[in-house]
């Protein structure tokens, strides 16, 4: 017989093996979610054919699919995929307030390579046990000496932006994403690379080409295991060596000054004792951190570092980017920051460092972080995986499935947020939690954001010092910003702005 009809045959056959085991899977399915609407799937594609747009369309392919099927809709990501995408507050609140429902979705497994079983990634009991024992490392009073570090890179950032005074327009979004990396490599690892000023650095270059390779995989339509076929398969290896090896090398530093001297618990002592002229760093803490009596080993060292270093630095960075265009493009509120700054530092508006009381003290740039946050959340969906069926509104949810939970779209509703597109700080004055899971930017329950106060207080900062020294207005010409869906949210064509110098 000739090679060609053996080929016919195999295709003919492997043909009718999956169209028996798709059916096999839909009967089985069958009981569950028959009652849920959503996009028609077109096999093999399921509804991954409108997503082809790239990052910058699927905001609006989400948002439209909600607004014709409902609250909780049911889509296909490939042709033997479910996903559920839920905007109902019942039904976020369920999986949010569950100690259940804590595994996050098969996209997290993209992130595997770089953070192992670090906080974000990790589950069950291994999960459990990391998080109770490093909640304390984020303890009010511990974040209070962080306050410096935000600081002294802030006035890195100012120095940076004044060589911007007097630009038609500036794009501010990457200069404040390499501030960012400044403050957590500092902030977590004791390290003060500098990337504000050598963004070439190969460690930051590798931790950024991390990042954009996550994304591309989380939405490449190629399957999983032709991955090692591909490009970005040996970027991630070169740009993993890199990163690995900075860390290890960090990690095995730190061990060595503490085996040379007692950790003493009081930081200030820690510094005089080493006579160490970096800050205590998060890592210092985790290297007094027990779990069952035990240290933690060095991978888990390693892949709580990493964890720190990709979750803390674009999230913050982009929150950054938009509150600062919400100011420029909103003189009004611009105006109600800058009294209140104020009526804080009084002469030493430009040149104050805030301590932690002072922070605290500005209620109404709170607000504008918060309304930023609304409109702007810096991680638009994160996803969850069933750990057993849920049955809810006459629904049955299976075992495994995939839920999508869309703050970008949720915080967007107008029944809770009234002119939802607006930028109204104001409204986060008497926003009484009357639905206390519609507003998720650090997402909520067990699960929720372990860096939240670290990063109100990094905002809270950042903002106070920039708009201090510098009066900022719309760029020239408009700029009008292109949001797109990554690991987190950006503005694909970056954020233009424009500054003057502040003269009260
Ligand atoms: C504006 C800034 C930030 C925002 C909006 C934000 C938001 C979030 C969200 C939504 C999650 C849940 C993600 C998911 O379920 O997939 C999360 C988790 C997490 N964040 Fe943040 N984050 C920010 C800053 C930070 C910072 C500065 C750190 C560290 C210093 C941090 C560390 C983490 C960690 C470790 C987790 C995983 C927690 C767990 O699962 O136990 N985040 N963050």
């Amino acid at each position: 017989m000739p090679i060609i009809l053996y080929i016919l045959i195999s295709i003919f056959v492997l043909f009718f093996v999956l169209l028996f085991v798709y059916t096999r899977i839909v009967k089985s399915t069958s009981k569950y979610m028959r009652n849920l609407s959503g996009p028609k799937p077109i096999f093999p594609f399921g509804n991954t054919l409108e997503l082809i747009g790239g990052s910058t369309v699927t905001l609006n392919v989400i948002m439209k699919y909600l607004n014709i099927h409902g609250d909780i809709i049911l889509t296909h990501p490939g042709p033997l995929a479910w996903a559920v995408v839920s905007v109902d507050h019942d039904f976020n609140e369920l999986l949010f307030s569950s100690s259940t429902h804590i595994e996050k979705s098969v996209q997290y497994e993209f992130m595997n390579n770089w953070l192992g079983l670090g906080l974000l990634t990790s589950k069950g009991s291994h999960w459990r046990k990391h998080r109770k024992a490093i909640t304390p490392a984020f303890h009010f009073s511990i974040l209070k000496d962080f306050i410096a570090v935000f600081d002294s890179n802030g006035t890195n950032l100012i120095k940076r932006l004044k060589g911007e005074v007097g630009k038609d327009s500036t794009e501010i979004s990457k200069v404040v994403s390499l501030y960012a990396l400044d403050v957590i490599c500092e902030a977590t690892m004791g390290v003060r690379v500098n990337a504000l000023e050598q963004e070439n650095s190969e460690y930051i270059k590798s931790v950024k080409a991390l990042c954009s390779i996550i994304v591309d995989r989380i939405f490449s339509p190629l399957h999983p295991l032709l991955y090692p076929i591909t490009w970005n398969y040996y970027k991630e290896k070169r740009a993993l060596k890199v990163v690995h090896a900075y860390v290890e090398d960090v990690i095995s530093q730190r061990i060595e000054e503490k085996s040379k001297k007692n950790l003493n618990k009081d930081r200030h002592k820690m510094e005089e004792d080493f006579g160490l002229k970096r800050r205590l760093a998060f890592l210092d803490l985790l290297l007094e951190t027990t779990i069952d009596g035990q240290l933690l080993s060095k991978r888990d060292l390693r892949d709580e570092v990493n964890t720190f270093m990709f979750e803390g630095h674009d999230t913050t960075s982009t929150a950054i980017s938009f509150c600062l265009l919400m100011l420029a493009t909103h003189p009004e509120a611009q105006e109600k920051v800058i009294k209140e700054q104020i009526d804080i530092f009084g002469s030493n508006l430009k040149t104050a460092s805030p301590t932690y009381n002072e922070l605290n003290e500005m209620k109404y740039l709170d607000l504008v972080i918060k309304e930023t946050l609304r409109l702007f959340p810096s991680v638009p969906f994160f996803g969850r995986k069933l750990s057993n069926d849920i049955e809810f509104k006459g629904n049955l949810y299976p075992k495994g499935l995939t839920v999508m939970i869309i703050p970008y779209a949720f915080q967007r509703n107008p029944n809770i947020f009234p002119n939802p597109e607006e930028f109204i700080p104001e409204r986060f004055q008497d926003y009484n939690n009357k639905f206390p899971y519609a507003y998720t930017p650090f997402s909520a329950g067990p699960r929720n954001c372990i860096g939240q106060k670290f990063a109100m207080l990094e905002m809270l900062s950042t903002v106070s010092k920039v708009i201090r020294n510098f009066k900022l207005a719309p760029s020239k010409p408009e700029h009008k910003i292109k949001i797109a869906a990554e690991t987190i949210l950006i503005s694909a064509n970056g954020v233009r702005i424009s500054l003057e110098n502040r003269e009260c």
